[in-house]
């Protein structure tokens, strides 16, 4: 079936009481939409979404709209905001498709690194990024403006130009996309299409609250089923059918998968007691290991009105800090970034030409302003993931602790070099006022008009990514085939499994793992 018009897409509310199926897949996002499609070719699969359908309102997810549907935390929207307790906002995916629906659309491979930590056949990992990109991926439109921080990241050293490529090479590259060149997004929900619609059900609004366990006499817990409700608060059970090839698949993402861990009595025992779950296996590394990239940015206004462009190209720099760009948004609704205004009124009211043509730029033309940002690599800095309370909808106490180990310091102020040096190039000069100078760039940052080091522009500003993981890493929560430790009949696959975010940005690498594991699941049950 072809989407938007699937016809095994139904409200959990349609669910009956209980029912059995060989997969159950928890969170029908970025990895749990392409894993559900390749199990349903030879599998009764279920997947059960807390969010509602991409499909029902398009113009939400059109990439003008990119940052305004981010921001959008109303009870029924597609993403839910979260504050770590390192005091940076957040947000969660809650849609069918999970992040590729509201993420910044750039589709960029992994490193050969990341196929060899994880034991991973390359192959077949080649043949599964293939199977996305068919379906999924587009050629960027490489608009006059990114042309210009293409060649100011090529004079700042940031060498070679590698042309359009998907690898994951240092040097300067245009990336591929999900968002097409008319400005429609493509998600992993998208993947669907491959599915088998008559051994496929998926159910939306169906917010899983636990998993639950049989144990025999000596043997170890094996998962049976999970207890979801839909939106008019009714309960739901879903059960494995008999067989020991039968499995549930926690898909729920890197909160959302240790959570439900959590929840369904698989933690360190000191956080379940205190909380009344009941404890089906100590498992003291549950929550441990999540991290988030930390951003550090520039905004730039210019002078000339700037294209609505986002991410077409990216530096990958051989000290481990990723360079990407957007421009033509008002940044000013991106949770985090204080308002320009303010910033600029409070803080700028020094007189001359080019100041006024800076605050008139941010007052009166926000769209005129660029973001030029850099992402740390493999932040050493790890941090932890704790319940709360034993509600499920309750958003876990999440902590990352950016900046802890120096050397993810030094990655960002090596990057924020590398970026003004591509906003001091002569190739990005045409884009910015010819007066303001780079401290002028940073104080609108910071929001004071005192200047700072660059490493404590880096702690004072820093903000998210999006590519947090970890919480049920590889070699401590789960096996390499994904399998959770201690437990029978129970995997997760997504970003929590993450030991290090890959690429220069995760979501082509998630899908092509949801593909590449329910390729191995099926291959297996067939032995
Ligand atoms: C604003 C933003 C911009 C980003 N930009 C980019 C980018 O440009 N390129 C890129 O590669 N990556 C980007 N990312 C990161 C990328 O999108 C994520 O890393 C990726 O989508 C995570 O995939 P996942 O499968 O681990 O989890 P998700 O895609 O989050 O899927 C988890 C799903 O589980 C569901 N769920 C959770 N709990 C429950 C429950 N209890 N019951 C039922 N369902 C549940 C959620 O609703 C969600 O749909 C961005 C992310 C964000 C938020």
């Amino acid at each position: 079936e072809k989407a938007p018009n699937f016809s095994f897409i139904q409200e959990a509310t349609s669910a009956p009481a209980v029912s059995f199926y060989d997969y159950i897949i928890i969170g029908g996002g970025t990895a749990g939409c392409p894993l559900a499609a390749t199990l349903s070719r030879n599998a009764n699969v279920l997947v059960l979404e807390r969010g509602g359908s991409p499909y029902l309102n398009t113009t939400k997810i059109r990439t003008e709209n990119f940052l305004s549907t981010v921001t959008d935390n109303s009870p029924d929207s597609f993403s839910e905001a979260f504050i770590s307790e390192d005091g940076v906002p957040n947000h969660r995916p809650r849609a069918l498709g999970g992040g590729t629906v509201i993420n910044a659309g750039i589709y960029s491979h992994a490193e050969t690194f990341f196929l060899k930590q994880n034991g991973m056949d390359e192959a077949l990992a080649s043949d599964s990024y293939g199977w996305v990109e068919r379906k999924l991926v587009h050629k960027p439109i490489v608009s006059q403006w990114q042309s210009a921080v293409r060649d100011g990241l090529l004079e700042a050293g940031v060498l070679p130009y590698n042309g359009f490529t998907y690898d994951h090479i240092n040097g300067t590259k245009a990336v591929g996309s999900i968002l097409d060149r008319n400005g429609n997004r493509h998600t992993a929900a998208d993947l669907l299409e491959y599915a088998d619609p008559k051994r496929i059900k998926v159910y939306l609004h169906a917010v899983v609250h636990k998993i639950t366990f049989t144990r025999k006499e000596g043997s170890r817990p094996q998962a049976q089923g999970v207890i979801f409700y839909d939106d008019k608060a009714v309960r739901h059970t879903a059960l494995l059918k008999n067989g020991s090839t039968s499995e549930i698949i926690l898909s729920a993402g890197a909160i959302g998968s240790p959570q439900l861990l959590l929840l369904s009595g698989i933690g360190p025992v000191p956080q379940l007691e205190p909380l009344g779950i009941q404890v089906v296996l100590n498992q003291a590394m549950v929550g441990q290991g999540m991290a988030d990239n930390p951003l550090n940015s520039l905004i730039i206004p210019s002078p000339t009105p700037l294209e609505f462009t986002i991410n077409a190209i990216v530096g990958i720099t051989k000290f481990g800090s990723y360079i990407e760009s957007s421009s033509g948004f008002d940044y000013s609704a991106l949770a985090g970034a204080q308002t320009l205004t303010n910033h600029f009124t409070t803080n700028f009211n020094q007189d001359g030409e080019s100041f006024r043509a800076f605050r008139d730029t941010i007052t009166n033309s926000p769209t005129n302003l660029a973001n030029i940002v850099e992402k740390v690599d493999g932040p050493i800095s790890k941090g932890y993931l704790e319940l709360r309370s034993t509600n499920v909808s309750d958003n876990p106490r999440v902590r990352f602790n950016y900046f802890q180990a120096p050397e993810d310091l030094r990655k960002c102020v090596q990057g924020m070099k590398t970026i003004i040096n591509v906003v001091n190039s002569k190739s990005y000069s045409r884009f910015r006022y010819s007066n303001t100078t780079t401290q002028d760039l940073l104080n609108m940052i910071t929001g004071t008009s005192m200047p700072v080091s660059l490493e404590q522009f880096c702690i004072d500003t820093v903000r998210t990514i999006w590519h947090y993981h970890g919480g049920c890493q590889v070699g401590k929560v789960v096996d390499r085939d994904y399998k959770v430790f201690g437990v029978d009949s129970l995997r997760v696959i997504d970003g929590s499994t993450f030991n290090f975010s890959p690429g220069t940005n995760p979501q082509a690498t998630l899908m092509m793992l949801g593909r590449y594991m329910g390729r191995r699941i099926l291959q297996s049950k067939r032995r």
